[in-house]
């Protein structure tokens, strides 16, 4: 998909859920997409974590390009990972639809945000909870997407930090109107209402769907949740 017909479709979707597929069963990762599949997911979300930027190692650009050649979903990988400069052609050669990387572990974010979208992906950049806004801020007019991190990067089923509700407030009165937010960590039927209401409209969740027996049935309450329903 390109850039622009990614962007468009999450910019008029409403609330979109994307599974993060870290907490699921790799073992079955064919059948896994077709779970969230027939349970109406309309993107997907990549954990990518290099033991070095977090204190977690999962998968990198061969788990995307087998994503990529099972679903035609847009994917949305998240790369916690140093360096990330070094990697995104590689990942848009995996069939990457959006690339986001830390403001943590880069130095130049205008530059690097301008590569991505120069390779036709949509370009996010995200924050942890412990780090200050200042240069997250300075580069959001170069950003399609900002991930407001709801708990440090590196684990799934941590505890929602409410530090997330101001930041993602504030996003959406300083930024660019067509600036995508996107929340994630401890995302479920108990946070989703409150991070909508703050702005966010993408919401990545892992344990509240992969935790569940009935996939179908966690994706359309937590979206109705955030659609306010
Ligand atoms: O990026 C992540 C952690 O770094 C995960 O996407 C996130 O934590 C999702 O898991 P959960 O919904 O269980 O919190």
């Amino acid at each position: 998909m390109t850039r622009r017909l990614c962007l468009e479709t999450w910019q008029h979707a409403g609330p979109v859920v994307l599974p993060s597929l870290l907490l699921c069963d790799f073992g079955n990762l064919e059948r896994e997409v077709r779970r969230l599949e027939e349970a109406g997911v309309k993107a997907l979300h990549l954990d990518v974590m290099d033991g070095v930027f977090v204190p977690n190692l999962t998968y990198g650009m061969p788990i995307v390009e087998g994503l990529r050649r099972l679903t035609d979903m847009p994917l949305d990988v998240h790369l916690m990972i140093q360096r990330p400069e070094k990697y995104l052609r590689q990942f848009h050669s995996a069939g990457a639809d959006v690339l986001t990387v830390h403001i943590e572990a880069v130095e130049d974010a205008q530059a690097i945000l301008g590569q991505i979208r120069d390779l036709d992906m949509g370009a996010g950049i995200a924050i942890n909870p412990s780090t200050p806004m200042t240069r997250f801020e300075a580069a959001l007019p170069y950003a399609d997407l900002a991930l407001v991190m709801s708990v440090e990067a590196g684990f799934g089923g941590q505890s929602f930090h409410e530090i997330a509700l101001e930041r993602m407030a504030h996003v959406r009165r300083v930024a660019q109107k067509n600036l995508l937010i996107e929340v994630d960590g401890g995302i479920n039927t108990k946070t989703i209402a409150r991070a909508s209401s703050a702005g966010a409209t993408l919401f990545v969740v892992g344990s509240a769907i992969f935790g569940q027996s009935d996939y179908g049935t966690a994706v359309s309450e937590l979206s109705a949740l955030a659609k306010g329903v």
